[in-house]
């Protein structure tokens, strides 16, 4: 029999906030039914109206906060367009630290059952603004003008903004001297609903250290209408751009970049610096968009790995070889996986750049490359894992586990699946040992850990 729910849509009740969701919604329980609010807080109290009940929770709007939380930060209507993406706007940057860190203990514990493992303090910025070294902004057209922001929240309709206030100033102003340019040339935007038009986003990277910047233009069409003055106004405006991509998606998807990429003008790669070791990006390739705190990440992923110039590595998922290239300064020789060929060519690119001979790449799936080489008799002392969100592969767990490397360290920027992963390795015979999360992304909900894993006591 179902049970009849709390609330209906529709109802007005009085609620007080009690936690956050993993995307910054605030939670409020009526009668153990959780309703999730957004921008609600934790320690608030509102009047909420209920828009949708399912089985399991329900969803609410804010209409009136009787209390506020002291971590509350209200931002004026006529600033909001500068704070595209970030889901915690309403929060105190220190409030922001409590909420992630209190975060990753509680879906370590809830998930991973780590309920005494040792979680240090987050490591903050100094500066929380202005960080992204590469912004992708979608485009669309208001009123018959070309605009280009950020989508508004659970929907597909395109704020205009000329600034973010999270990204580089340099990405800004490229970003926004390629949408003026755009609109001069009467470029036509992309039309989602019709999947008509021409140019769909506009994509910048900027190399903190150099100051270089990457250009590229992502169009549903092979043609881009005025090509040429295209190219000429954006070197004519932005004298530190050093590559111009055109990227073609004609498929009608979320999924920003598409099949095809050219060399429009300029080299294929940027370059950039973390520490004294020196990288080429390239369009395709990840590379971390927070360059000051992704030191500060590399350097405890290589204090957790405690290497002493003896020991062999593995890297998996090595992206453009950031990882490798620091570990290998540091031990007798890394092998780095990635399975984006363009990542590969820049890391083996970036090992000839920075004069590193120990260090092997090879492109292919973590899951299966790795066991394949357990399988021809290698075997490694430490190994380090950086997967996208939805972690570490099954195979790929289960390889570690039989491999046994001293020591695991497991770089994440999603605490479910960080928290699951753990929770095999430990049942495997590790034991976690540090997990040290630290804040790649300010004023928005994603929170970066890195942990260490060993075997044998604690
Ligand atoms: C979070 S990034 C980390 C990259 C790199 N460690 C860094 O710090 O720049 C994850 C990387 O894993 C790669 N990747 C995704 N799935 C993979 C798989 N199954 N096997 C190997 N690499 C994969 C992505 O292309 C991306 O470069």
């Amino acid at each position: 029999m179902s049970r009849t729910l709390p609330v209906k849509k529709n109802d007005y009740i009085d609620v007080e906030f009690e936690d956050l969701t993993h995307d910054g919604a605030g939670v409020a329980k009526v009668d153990g039914y959780p309703l999730f609010v957004a921008s609600g807080l934790p320690g608030e109290k509102a009047k909420v109206k209920v828009i949708k009940t399912g089985k399991s929770y329900g969803v609410g709007r804010l209409i009136e906060l009787y209390e506020k939380s002291p971590y509350r930060v209200d931002i004026p209507a006529s600033e909001k367009h500068k704070y595209g993406g970030c889901q915690l706007e309403h929060i105190s940057y220190e409030g922001q630290l409590k909420y992630k860190e209190n975060q990753v203990r509680q879906v370590l514990a809830r998930i991973g059952k780590l309920d005494d493992v040792q979680v240090h303090p987050i490591i903050g910025m100094d500066n929380p603004w202005h960080y992204r070294n590469k912004a992708q902004v979608p485009v669309g057209e208001k009123d018959g003008k070309l605009i280009a922001g950020f989508f508004k929240p659970r929907s597909h309709e395109i704020i205009d903004t000329d600034e973010s206030l999270i990204q580089l100033p340099e990405v800004n102003e490229a970003i926004q001297t390629v949408k003026e340019i755009c609109r001069k040339l009467e470029i036509p935007a992309y039309d989602e609903e019709a999947h008509k038009g021409v140019l769909r986003h506009i994509m910048a990277r900027c190399g903190r250290q150099t100051g270089e910047l990457m250009v590229v233009v992502i169009t549903r069409t092979e043609d881009i209408p005025h090509k040429n003055k295209l190219i000429e106004e954006i070197i004519a405006r932005l004298p530190k751009v050093k590559s111009i991509i055109h990227n073609v998606n004609s498929k009608r998807t979320n999924v920003i970049l598409g099949e095809k990429t050219t060399l429009l003008w300029g080299s294929e790669v940027i370059y950039d610096y973390i520490g004294d070791v020196k990288f080429a990006i390239s369009a395709l390739s990840f590379y971390q968009i927070n360059p000051v705190q992704t030191k500060v990440l590399y350097d405890k992923a290589l204090e957790y790995a405690g290497l002493s110039g003896e020991e062999s590595v593995i890297d998996a998922y090595c992206g453009i070889g950031t990882i490798s290239l620091f570990l290998a300064q540091k031990s007798s020789k890394v092998f780095g996986v990635e399975v984006v060929p363009e990542a590969i060519k820049d890391a083996r690119r970036n090992a000839d750049l920075n004069g590193i001979t120990n260090v092997e790449f090879a492109v292919g799936q973590a899951e299966v490359v790795i066991p394949k080489w357990y399988e021809e008799g290698n075997a490694a002392d430490v190994l380090v894992v950086d997967p996208p969100r939805k972690g570490c592969d099954a195979a790929l767990l289960q390889t570690i586990i039989e491999m046994k490397p001293k020591k695991v360290v497991y770089v994440s920027c999603n605490p479910a699946t960080l928290a699951r992963d753990l929770r095999i390795l430990e049942d495997g015979g590790y034991m976690t040992l540090e997990v040290q999360p630290v804040d790649m992304f300010p004023h928005t909900s994603h929170v970066e850990c890195v942990v260490l894993m060993s075997r044998g006591e604690k």
